[in-house]
Protein backbone atom coordinates (compact mmCIF):
# COMPACT_ATOMS: atom_id res chain seq x y z
CA UNK A 1 0.00 0.00 0.00
CA UNK A 2 1.16 3.33 -0.89
CA UNK A 3 2.62 5.41 2.41
CA UNK A 4 0.62 8.34 3.28
CA UNK A 5 3.68 10.26 1.86
CA UNK A 6 3.60 9.22 -1.26
CA UNK A 7 -0.22 9.84 -1.68
CA UNK A 8 0.28 13.26 -0.40
CA UNK A 9 3.23 13.67 -2.95
CA UNK A 10 2.46 16.62 -5.80
CA UNK A 11 2.05 16.32 -9.57
CA UNK A 12 4.65 18.31 -10.96
CA UNK A 13 7.49 17.89 -13.72
CA UNK A 14 10.16 16.61 -10.98
CA UNK A 15 7.70 14.16 -9.28
CA UNK A 16 6.14 12.96 -12.50
CA UNK A 17 10.06 12.30 -13.25
CA UNK A 18 10.91 10.88 -9.86
CA UNK A 19 7.51 8.35 -11.21
CA UNK A 20 9.39 7.30 -14.18
CA UNK A 21 12.77 6.54 -12.81
CA UNK A 22 11.18 4.07 -10.17
CA UNK A 23 10.27 2.17 -12.86
CA UNK A 24 13.20 -0.44 -13.25
CA UNK A 25 13.68 -0.70 -16.70
CA UNK A 26 17.12 -1.79 -16.53
CA UNK A 27 18.57 -4.80 -17.89
CA UNK A 28 18.59 -8.14 -17.94
CA UNK A 29 14.66 -7.65 -17.16
CA UNK A 30 13.79 -3.96 -18.09
CA UNK A 31 10.14 -3.64 -17.02
CA UNK A 32 9.36 -2.22 -20.05
CA UNK A 33 5.08 -2.29 -19.98
CA UNK A 34 5.42 -0.65 -16.78
CA UNK A 35 7.27 2.61 -18.17
CA UNK A 36 4.97 2.41 -21.53
CA UNK A 37 1.97 2.42 -19.99
CA UNK A 38 3.39 5.05 -17.54
CA UNK A 39 4.65 7.20 -20.69
CA UNK A 40 1.39 6.32 -22.39
CA UNK A 41 -0.72 8.21 -19.43
CA UNK A 42 1.35 11.00 -19.42
CA UNK A 43 0.94 11.53 -23.12
CA UNK A 44 -2.52 11.33 -22.89
CA UNK A 45 -3.19 13.59 -19.94
CA UNK A 46 -1.69 15.64 -22.89
CA UNK A 47 -4.14 14.69 -25.70
CA UNK A 48 -1.08 13.08 -27.68
CA UNK A 49 -1.99 10.37 -29.51
CA UNK A 50 -0.40 6.29 -28.80
CA UNK A 51 0.79 3.76 -31.27
CA UNK A 52 1.95 0.66 -29.37
CA UNK A 53 4.05 -1.41 -31.73
CA UNK A 54 5.54 -4.76 -30.78
CA UNK A 55 8.18 -5.05 -33.81
CA UNK A 56 9.80 -8.01 -31.45
CA UNK A 57 7.73 -10.00 -28.62
CA UNK A 58 8.07 -8.47 -25.29
CA UNK A 59 9.65 -5.76 -26.31
CA UNK A 60 6.97 -2.39 -26.86
CA UNK A 61 7.94 0.76 -29.15
CA UNK A 62 5.76 3.93 -27.33
CA UNK A 63 4.99 5.71 -30.60
CA UNK A 64 3.60 9.36 -29.17
CA UNK A 65 2.12 12.16 -31.54
CA UNK A 66 1.28 15.72 -31.21
CA UNK A 67 -0.28 16.18 -35.14
CA UNK A 68 0.92 19.56 -36.47
CA UNK A 69 -1.61 21.49 -39.01
CA UNK A 70 0.24 20.57 -42.22
CA UNK A 71 0.51 17.37 -41.55
CA UNK A 72 2.09 16.90 -45.25
CA UNK A 73 5.57 18.36 -44.05
CA UNK A 74 7.88 15.89 -43.13
CA UNK A 75 7.83 15.47 -39.09
CA UNK A 76 10.01 15.54 -36.47
CA UNK A 77 10.88 12.69 -34.48
CA UNK A 78 12.01 12.99 -30.61
CA UNK A 79 13.52 9.75 -29.43
CA UNK A 80 14.35 8.38 -26.19
CA UNK A 81 15.16 4.65 -25.42
CA UNK A 82 13.24 3.11 -22.26
CA UNK A 83 15.78 0.78 -21.19
CA UNK A 84 18.89 1.21 -18.86
CA UNK A 85 22.02 -0.22 -17.87
CA UNK A 86 22.22 -2.31 -14.48
CA UNK A 87 22.89 -0.89 -11.67
CA UNK A 88 25.33 -1.92 -8.38
CA UNK A 89 22.62 -0.79 -5.66
CA UNK A 90 25.25 -1.47 -3.03
CA UNK A 91 27.98 0.93 -4.19
CA UNK A 92 25.19 3.74 -4.17
CA UNK A 93 24.55 6.49 -2.03
CA UNK A 94 20.73 6.10 -2.60
CA UNK A 95 19.32 2.98 -4.37
CA UNK A 96 19.23 3.24 -7.89
CA UNK A 97 15.77 2.64 -8.25
CA UNK A 98 14.45 5.32 -5.16
CA UNK A 99 14.80 8.70 -7.21
CA UNK A 100 15.40 10.02 -4.13
CA UNK A 101 15.80 13.77 -4.20
CA UNK A 102 18.64 15.56 -2.09
CA UNK A 103 18.31 18.71 0.01
CA UNK A 104 19.71 20.08 -2.69
CA UNK A 105 18.09 18.76 -5.41
CA UNK A 106 20.22 15.95 -6.78
CA UNK A 107 17.86 12.93 -7.83
CA UNK A 108 19.52 9.98 -8.08
CA UNK A 109 18.55 6.74 -10.29
CA UNK A 110 19.69 4.95 -12.91
CA UNK A 111 18.45 6.42 -15.92
CA UNK A 112 18.11 10.05 -14.36
CA UNK A 113 21.09 11.14 -17.13
CA UNK A 114 20.65 8.35 -19.83
CA UNK A 115 18.11 8.60 -20.59
CA UNK A 116 14.48 9.18 -18.91
CA UNK A 117 15.49 12.77 -18.56
CA UNK A 118 14.91 13.30 -22.28
CA UNK A 119 11.46 11.50 -22.48
CA UNK A 120 9.64 13.39 -19.56
CA UNK A 121 11.45 16.72 -20.84
CA UNK A 122 9.64 15.76 -24.38
CA UNK A 123 6.33 15.33 -22.67
CA UNK A 124 6.75 18.37 -20.07
CA UNK A 125 7.63 20.80 -22.45
CA UNK A 126 4.85 20.00 -24.84
CA UNK A 127 2.93 20.23 -22.03
CA UNK A 128 3.79 24.15 -21.74
CA UNK A 129 3.88 24.61 -25.26
CA UNK A 130 -0.39 23.56 -25.39
CA UNK A 131 -0.20 25.44 -22.03
CA UNK A 132 0.82 28.75 -24.15
CA UNK A 133 -1.71 27.75 -27.38
CA UNK A 134 0.99 27.17 -29.31
CA UNK A 135 0.29 24.75 -32.26
CA UNK A 136 2.80 22.75 -34.31
CA UNK A 137 2.76 22.92 -38.31
CA UNK A 138 4.79 19.63 -38.42
CA UNK A 139 3.87 16.98 -36.69
CA UNK A 140 5.74 15.88 -33.55
CA UNK A 141 6.71 12.59 -32.60
CA UNK A 142 7.77 10.91 -29.60
CA UNK A 143 9.42 7.53 -30.04
CA UNK A 144 10.32 5.68 -27.30
CA UNK A 145 12.05 2.14 -27.78
CA UNK A 146 13.32 -0.84 -26.45
CA UNK A 147 17.00 -2.17 -26.10
CA UNK A 148 19.28 0.57 -27.17
CA UNK A 149 21.37 -0.30 -24.25
CA UNK A 150 22.25 -3.98 -26.16
CA UNK A 151 22.44 -2.30 -29.18
CA UNK A 152 19.38 -1.72 -30.79
CA UNK A 153 18.52 -4.34 -33.09
CA UNK A 154 14.93 -5.44 -31.53
CA UNK A 155 13.99 -1.72 -30.96
CA UNK A 156 15.51 1.80 -32.86
CA UNK A 157 16.79 -0.96 -35.87
CA UNK A 158 13.48 -2.59 -36.67
CA UNK A 159 10.94 0.28 -36.41
CA UNK A 160 12.78 2.21 -38.99
CA UNK A 161 12.59 -0.93 -41.30
CA UNK A 162 8.48 -0.39 -40.88
CA UNK A 163 5.60 0.72 -42.65
CA UNK A 164 4.87 2.28 -39.65
CA UNK A 165 7.90 4.54 -39.65
CA UNK A 166 8.03 5.39 -43.42
CA UNK A 167 4.19 6.81 -42.72
CA UNK A 168 5.75 9.20 -40.23
CA UNK A 169 7.80 10.88 -43.34
CA UNK A 170 10.12 12.28 -40.54
CA UNK A 171 12.39 14.97 -42.17
CA UNK A 172 14.06 15.60 -38.67
CA UNK A 173 15.16 13.53 -35.24
CA UNK A 174 16.72 14.37 -31.70
CA UNK A 175 18.09 11.78 -30.05
CA UNK A 176 20.06 11.80 -26.79
CA UNK A 177 23.48 13.13 -25.96
CA UNK A 178 25.84 13.55 -22.95
CA UNK A 179 25.90 15.78 -20.03
CA UNK A 180 28.80 18.38 -19.54
CA UNK A 181 30.27 19.79 -16.51
CA UNK A 182 30.86 23.07 -18.49
CA UNK A 183 28.25 25.95 -19.84
CA UNK A 184 27.79 24.88 -23.00
CA UNK A 185 25.32 22.07 -24.19
CA UNK A 186 26.59 19.69 -26.66
CA UNK A 187 25.90 18.57 -29.62
CA UNK A 188 26.64 15.22 -31.49
CA UNK A 189 26.09 14.64 -35.27
CA UNK A 190 27.37 11.46 -35.17
CA UNK A 191 28.37 8.11 -33.17
CA UNK A 192 31.12 6.04 -33.78
CA UNK A 193 30.81 2.46 -35.20
CA UNK A 194 30.76 -0.34 -32.21
CA UNK A 195 32.60 -3.66 -33.36
CA UNK A 196 32.86 -6.79 -31.02
CA UNK A 197 36.15 -8.43 -31.61
CA UNK A 198 37.45 -11.58 -30.71
CA UNK A 199 40.43 -13.34 -30.78
CA UNK A 200 41.91 -16.84 -30.24
CA UNK A 201 45.16 -18.20 -29.85
CA UNK A 202 46.27 -22.14 -29.75
CA UNK A 203 49.87 -23.70 -29.20
CA UNK A 204 51.82 -26.21 -27.49
CA UNK A 205 50.40 -27.04 -24.37
CA UNK A 206 53.10 -28.16 -21.78
CA UNK A 207 54.09 -28.57 -18.30
CA UNK A 208 53.54 -25.56 -16.33
CA UNK A 209 57.65 -25.10 -15.54
CA UNK A 210 58.66 -25.34 -18.78
CA UNK A 211 59.93 -22.81 -21.21
CA UNK A 212 59.55 -23.05 -24.77
CA UNK A 213 58.11 -21.35 -27.94
CA UNK A 214 54.77 -21.10 -29.42
CA UNK A 215 52.42 -21.54 -26.60
CA UNK A 216 48.70 -20.31 -26.57
CA UNK A 217 49.10 -17.40 -24.02
CA UNK A 218 52.25 -16.16 -25.87
CA UNK A 219 50.81 -16.28 -28.97
CA UNK A 220 47.84 -14.58 -27.29
CA UNK A 221 50.11 -11.85 -24.80
CA UNK A 222 51.76 -10.93 -28.18
CA UNK A 223 48.64 -10.22 -29.41
CA UNK A 224 47.39 -8.17 -26.84
CA UNK A 225 50.90 -5.83 -26.65
CA UNK A 226 50.19 -5.09 -30.32
CA UNK A 227 46.53 -3.80 -29.34
CA UNK A 228 48.03 -2.34 -26.97
CA UNK A 229 50.16 -0.79 -29.14
CA UNK A 230 47.35 0.30 -31.47
CA UNK A 231 45.40 1.36 -28.27
CA UNK A 232 48.17 3.98 -27.33
CA UNK A 233 48.47 5.64 -31.15
CA UNK A 234 45.02 6.44 -30.55
CA UNK A 235 45.18 7.59 -26.85
CA UNK A 236 47.88 9.66 -27.61
CA UNK A 237 46.42 11.82 -30.26
CA UNK A 238 43.40 12.65 -27.19
CA UNK A 239 46.09 13.47 -24.88
CA UNK A 240 48.06 15.40 -26.91
CA UNK A 241 44.46 17.27 -27.73
CA UNK A 242 44.64 16.90 -31.11
CA UNK A 243 41.51 14.88 -30.57
CA UNK A 244 38.63 14.43 -28.83
CA UNK A 245 37.66 10.57 -27.65
CA UNK A 246 34.53 10.48 -30.92
CA UNK A 247 37.37 11.18 -33.21
CA UNK A 248 40.03 8.12 -33.05
CA UNK A 249 39.34 4.30 -32.75
CA UNK A 250 39.47 3.07 -29.22
CA UNK A 251 40.13 -0.56 -28.28
CA UNK A 252 39.38 -1.93 -24.69
CA UNK A 253 39.67 -5.54 -23.85
CA UNK A 254 36.65 -6.43 -22.02
CA UNK A 255 37.52 -10.35 -20.71
CA UNK A 256 40.47 -12.72 -21.07
CA UNK A 257 39.54 -16.69 -21.11
CA UNK A 258 42.10 -19.49 -20.67
CA UNK A 259 43.57 -22.10 -18.15
CA UNK A 260 42.79 -25.52 -17.24
CA UNK A 261 40.26 -25.86 -14.86
CA UNK A 262 40.96 -28.06 -12.08
CA UNK A 263 39.00 -29.24 -8.85
CA UNK A 264 39.69 -26.29 -7.12
CA UNK A 265 40.27 -23.46 -9.65
CA UNK A 266 42.65 -23.60 -12.72
CA UNK A 267 45.42 -26.03 -12.63
CA UNK A 268 48.38 -23.84 -12.11
CA UNK A 269 50.86 -26.17 -13.90
CA UNK A 270 49.91 -26.81 -17.19
CA UNK A 271 50.14 -23.99 -19.63
CA UNK A 272 46.62 -24.59 -21.74
CA UNK A 273 46.64 -25.24 -25.19
CA UNK A 274 43.84 -22.75 -26.26
CA UNK A 275 43.21 -19.04 -24.90
CA UNK A 276 40.83 -15.97 -26.12
CA UNK A 277 40.47 -12.17 -25.81
CA UNK A 278 37.25 -9.97 -25.97
CA UNK A 279 37.67 -6.53 -27.26
CA UNK A 280 34.63 -3.45 -27.22
CA UNK A 281 36.17 -1.92 -30.96
CA UNK A 282 34.76 1.49 -31.68
CA UNK A 283 35.58 2.92 -35.21
CA UNK A 284 34.95 6.81 -36.12
CA UNK A 285 32.18 7.56 -38.71
CA UNK A 286 35.12 8.04 -41.62
CA UNK A 287 37.51 5.15 -40.54
CA UNK A 288 37.99 2.79 -43.19
CA UNK A 289 36.98 -0.39 -42.15
CA UNK A 290 39.17 -2.52 -44.54
CA UNK A 291 41.76 -0.96 -43.25
CA UNK A 292 40.62 -2.21 -39.64
CA UNK A 293 40.42 -5.42 -40.81
CA UNK A 294 43.67 -6.13 -42.45
CA UNK A 295 45.13 -4.53 -39.09
CA UNK A 296 42.75 -7.19 -37.13
CA UNK A 297 44.13 -10.13 -39.57
CA UNK A 298 47.72 -9.52 -39.64
CA UNK A 299 49.00 -7.75 -36.30
CA UNK A 300 45.73 -8.94 -34.08
CA UNK A 301 45.61 -12.66 -35.04
CA UNK A 302 47.87 -13.68 -37.42
CA UNK A 303 47.74 -17.20 -38.64
CA UNK A 304 51.29 -17.83 -38.46
CA UNK A 305 50.91 -17.61 -34.99
CA UNK A 306 48.41 -19.90 -34.83
CA UNK A 307 46.00 -17.50 -34.12
CA UNK A 308 42.11 -16.66 -35.53
CA UNK A 309 39.85 -14.01 -34.92
CA UNK A 310 35.92 -12.99 -35.08
CA UNK A 311 34.53 -9.50 -35.81
CA UNK A 312 30.45 -9.12 -34.99
CA UNK A 313 29.91 -5.68 -36.57
CA UNK A 314 27.04 -4.39 -34.14
CA UNK A 315 25.25 -2.07 -37.02
CA UNK A 316 25.73 -0.15 -40.47
CA UNK A 317 28.60 1.11 -41.02
CA UNK A 318 27.70 3.79 -44.77
CA UNK A 319 24.42 5.18 -44.99
CA UNK A 320 21.77 3.82 -47.49
CA UNK A 321 23.82 5.65 -49.88
CA UNK A 322 27.30 4.32 -49.08
CA UNK A 323 28.36 7.44 -47.08
CA UNK A 324 29.42 7.51 -43.21
CA UNK A 325 26.86 7.51 -41.06
CA UNK A 326 27.14 11.40 -40.22
CA UNK A 327 24.49 14.47 -39.93
CA UNK A 328 25.53 17.54 -41.65
CA UNK A 329 26.41 20.74 -39.17
CA UNK A 330 26.55 23.30 -42.06
CA UNK A 331 24.88 25.55 -44.21
CA UNK A 332 24.04 22.52 -46.04
CA UNK A 333 21.39 21.19 -43.67
CA UNK A 334 19.24 23.97 -42.89
CA UNK A 335 18.11 21.80 -39.62
CA UNK A 336 20.96 22.48 -38.09
CA UNK A 337 20.43 26.27 -38.55
CA UNK A 338 17.27 25.72 -36.73
CA UNK A 339 18.22 23.99 -33.98
CA UNK A 340 21.38 25.99 -33.37
CA UNK A 341 19.00 29.47 -33.41
CA UNK A 342 16.68 27.48 -30.82
CA UNK A 343 19.20 27.01 -28.17
CA UNK A 344 20.91 30.29 -28.78
CA UNK A 345 17.36 32.43 -28.93
CA UNK A 346 17.26 31.55 -25.51
CA UNK A 347 20.50 32.92 -24.49
CA UNK A 348 22.04 29.31 -24.17
CA UNK A 349 25.72 28.26 -25.44
CA UNK A 350 26.24 25.25 -27.89
CA UNK A 351 29.80 24.09 -27.97
CA UNK A 352 30.92 22.54 -31.27
CA UNK A 353 29.13 19.71 -32.94
CA UNK A 354 31.12 15.90 -31.53
CA UNK A 355 31.28 12.51 -32.50
CA UNK A 356 29.74 10.76 -29.83
CA UNK A 357 32.55 7.69 -27.94
CA UNK A 358 29.44 5.61 -27.78
CA UNK A 359 26.70 4.96 -29.52
CA UNK A 360 23.11 5.51 -30.06
CA UNK A 361 19.64 4.55 -31.90
CA UNK A 362 20.15 7.99 -33.98
CA UNK A 363 22.68 5.86 -36.24
CA UNK A 364 19.40 3.87 -37.38
CA UNK A 365 18.15 7.44 -38.21
CA UNK A 366 21.27 8.65 -40.06
CA UNK A 367 21.62 5.44 -41.74
CA UNK A 368 18.29 5.88 -43.66
CA UNK A 369 19.00 9.53 -44.63
CA UNK A 370 17.28 11.15 -42.00
CA UNK A 371 19.51 14.23 -40.08
CA UNK A 372 19.75 13.76 -36.51
CA UNK A 373 21.73 15.16 -33.60
CA UNK A 374 22.28 13.52 -30.36
CA UNK A 375 21.17 16.34 -27.38
CA UNK A 376 20.59 16.00 -23.80
CA UNK A 377 20.27 19.30 -22.38
CA UNK A 378 22.27 18.89 -19.34
CA UNK A 379 25.08 21.39 -18.99
CA UNK A 380 27.00 22.00 -15.38
CA UNK A 381 26.50 18.84 -14.62
CA UNK A 382 29.21 15.61 -14.11
CA UNK A 383 29.11 12.70 -16.67
CA UNK A 384 27.39 9.62 -14.98
CA UNK A 385 25.59 7.89 -17.86
CA UNK A 386 26.45 4.07 -16.48
CA UNK A 387 28.40 5.38 -13.34
CA UNK A 388 27.54 4.54 -9.75
CA UNK A 389 25.52 7.06 -8.05
CA UNK A 390 23.60 8.79 -11.46
CA UNK A 391 21.61 11.61 -10.77
CA UNK A 392 20.75 15.17 -11.89
CA UNK A 393 19.43 18.42 -10.65
CA UNK A 394 16.14 18.95 -10.77
CA UNK A 395 17.17 22.76 -11.57
CA UNK A 396 19.06 21.08 -14.28
CA UNK A 397 16.08 19.14 -15.24
CA UNK A 398 13.21 21.76 -15.01
CA UNK A 399 15.99 24.05 -17.86
CA UNK A 400 15.65 21.18 -20.00
CA UNK A 401 12.24 21.32 -20.07
CA UNK A 402 12.62 24.91 -21.57
CA UNK A 403 15.14 24.11 -23.53
CA UNK A 404 12.84 21.59 -25.55
CA UNK A 405 10.00 24.10 -25.48
CA UNK A 406 12.51 26.29 -27.81
CA UNK A 407 13.31 23.29 -29.65
CA UNK A 408 10.24 22.28 -30.32
CA UNK A 409 8.29 24.98 -31.22
CA UNK A 410 10.98 25.83 -33.57
CA UNK A 411 11.38 22.85 -35.66
CA UNK A 412 8.14 22.10 -35.84
CA UNK A 413 6.77 25.43 -37.15
CA UNK A 414 10.25 25.95 -40.04
CA UNK A 415 9.30 26.25 -43.16
CA UNK A 416 11.28 25.50 -46.81
CA UNK A 417 10.45 23.89 -49.12
CA UNK A 418 11.95 20.26 -50.11
CA UNK A 419 12.39 19.29 -45.78
C1 LIG B 1 26.51 -2.51 -29.57
S1 LIG B 1 25.65 -1.03 -29.57
C2 LIG B 1 25.56 -0.66 -27.89
C3 LIG B 1 24.98 0.65 -27.65
C4 LIG B 1 25.43 1.22 -26.36
N1 LIG B 1 24.75 2.42 -26.11
C5 LIG B 1 24.93 3.11 -24.98
O1 LIG B 1 25.79 2.91 -24.14
C6 LIG B 1 26.93 1.42 -26.40
O2 LIG B 1 27.66 0.54 -25.94
O3 LIG B 1 27.41 2.45 -26.87
ZN1 LIG C 1 21.40 6.26 -23.62
ZN1 LIG D 1 23.54 4.18 -22.02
Amino acid sequence: TPSHQQEQEEDTPVTRFQRYLRINTAHPAPDYYSAVSFLKAQAHSLGLTSNTFEFTPGKPLLLLTWPGSNPSLPSILLNSHLDSVPAEPAKWLHPPFSAHRTSDGKIFARGAQDDKCIAVQYLEAIRNLKARAFSPLRSVHISLVPDEEIGGLNGAAKFVESDDFLRLNVGFALDEGQATPGDEFRVFYADRIPWNVIIRAKGVPGHGARMYDGSAMENLMESMEAVSRFRESQFDVVKAGKALNGEVVSVNPVYVKAGVTSDDGFAMNVQPSEAEAGFDLRLTPTTDPDEMRRRIAKEWAPAVRNMSYEITEKGPIRDYMGRPIMTATNDSNPWWSVFKQAITSIGEKLSSPEILASTTDARYLRQKGIPALGFSPMKNTPILLHDHNEHLKDTVFMKGIQVYESLISSLSTFTEASY
